[in-house]
């Protein structure tokens, strides 16, 4: 059973990072609160006006490296790699690649440990990379190949208008990787 896991969104917290730095450089502009968020693009929730500010930030040397885990994240990848499951990271670099492909390493070194880096893989096109589930934030994934997996989403508030697909939270994976798993099989 291969199951790839997304970075940004579901183990690293890419939002609520971006928020705090927000916050911290701009504080005379309010943000989208985290759960006002409409758009997975970011950007597509900031006025023009303000995403130059809001590109800086997410492509910042140091954003990317510094993100901290999603609550439940890091030991939910303990327990998976501990009932034998091969699990991967299956992420994608930003556009502004230059810091974000080296930072995506260092990541996973510091949360997971060296040989954990073995398992990312960094790809634009998520459809080329086998698998049998990807659990990923983005809602509607496409690509050049037809998928194995099946994609189950990262609960997000841009991705609720994502309906009848299996929605995963690090509170409750147990349950909705259990019948995932029964599926695959059967
Ligand atoms: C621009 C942007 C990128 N990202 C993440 C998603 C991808 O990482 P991941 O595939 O690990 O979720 C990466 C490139 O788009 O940056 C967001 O989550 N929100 C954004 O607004
Ligand atoms: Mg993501």
């Amino acid at each position: 059973m291969l199951i790839l896991l997304d970075q940004d969104g579901v183990l690293a917290d890419f939002e609520h990072a971006f928020l705090d730095a927000w916050r911290a450089r701009h504080p005379d502009i309010a943000p989208v609160e985290y759960e006002d968020r409409k758009s997975f693009h970011l950007l597509e929730d900031y006025p023009e006006a303000l995403r130059a500010k809001a590109e800086a930030i997410y492509t910042a040397p140091g954003f990317i490296r510094t993100l901290p885990p999603v609550p439940g994240a890091i030991e939910a990848v303990r327990e998976l790699l501990a009932l034998g499951l091969d699990v991967r990271i299956c992420s994608s670099p930003l556009r502004q690649y230059d810091h974000c492909v080296l930072e995506k390493y260092q990541w996973i070194e510091h949360h997971l440990g060296r040989d954990a880096t073995e398992r990312l893989i960094l790809t634009r096109d998520k459809t080329l990379v086998q698998g049998d589930l990807l659990i990923d934030d983005r809602p509607g994934i496409t690509g050049a190949a037809r998928p194995r997996w099946q994609h189950i989403l990262y609960d997000a508030p841009y991705n609720r208008q994502e309906t009848g697909r299996q929605r995963l939270t690090w509170q409750n994976w147990r349950n909705v990787l259990a019948g995932a798993l029964y599926h695959s099989d059967t």
